[in-house]
């Protein structure tokens, strides 16, 4: 794993956009995205920026179940927001939160995933170490499931919610076998609340209980993290 080591979120923000840059420059096509709060500013960056990923594919990790794409807090929604409105890609591709089959939808998707191969994922990390929403207790194994999201997953995301009761209750969630296959990933993460899992996933032994400890697996990891978030790192 390659380290850079930030002072702030909007300096991540940078350093983030520069690799979305360069592999652009280096032919990528297809873009394996992330939500939250974390990569905000990399997309803001890539916003302001003349790159253009009009021939581009997008991917992306997640979506919770039972939200439409136009609810304020669905991942699709966050998306267009954030990136989609105002950098169109030729093609984007999110979990259906409203798949009537999730059974059905889950193959789809990995299919999807299996027909477009990620060139670059971005992921952010969850308090407790999860990557997309594959919770800890994962397999390493997984495609694209349902997941029943944890308490602190449903904590930690309630803050964007009017109360903790309308967190749903399950996600959508790319697997970490398909994670795995992309050739290049960047995981950012920022602020003290993020560094017990910053540590874990670069210095702890690779275990399901800690899922972004599996990126020690793999060969083209960059790491972004802030002062705060680099705390505990030996
Ligand atoms: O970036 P945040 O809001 O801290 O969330 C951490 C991670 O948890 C998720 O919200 C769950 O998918 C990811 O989108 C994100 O990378």
């Amino acid at each position: 794993m390659k380290i850079i080591k930030v002072t702030d979120q909007q300096a991540g923000g940078k350093a983030g956009f520069e690799i979305f840059k360069e592999a652009l420059a280096n032919g990528a096509t297809t873009f394996g995205l992330a939500t939250g709060s974390t990569p905000v500013t990399t997309y803001a960056e890539i916003v302001a920026s003349d790159l253009d990923f009009s021939k581009s594919t997008s991917i992306n990790l997640d979506e919770y179940v039972g939200l439409a794409a136009d609810h304020d807090q669905s991942y699709h929604y966050f998306m267009n927001k954030h990136l989609f409105s105002k950098k169109p890609f030729a093609q984007t591709f999110l979990p259906d939160g409203l798949a009537p089959d999730l059974d059905t939808f889950v193959k789809q998707y990995h299919e999807i995933i299996e027909k477009h191969p990620i060139d670059l994922q971005i992921l952010g990390i969850g308090q407790n170490g999860h990557i997309g929403f594959n919770e800890p207790g994962t397999s390493f194994e997984a495609n694209t499931h349902v997941v029943d999201l944890t308490d602190s997953t449903i904590e930690a995301n309630s803050r964007f919610f009017a109360s903790r009761d309308e967190v749903p209750a399950q996600a959508i969630s790319m697997g970490i076998a398909e994670i795995l296959k992309s050739k290049q990933i960047i995981v950012e993460a920022f602020g003290k609340n993020k560094a017990a899992a910053v540590k874990k996933m670069i210095e702890g032994p690779i275990t399901e209980d800690v899922p972004a400890s599996v990126l020690q697996k793999h060969d083209n990891v960059i790491v972004i993290v802030d002062e705060d978030a680099a705390s505990l790192l030996a």
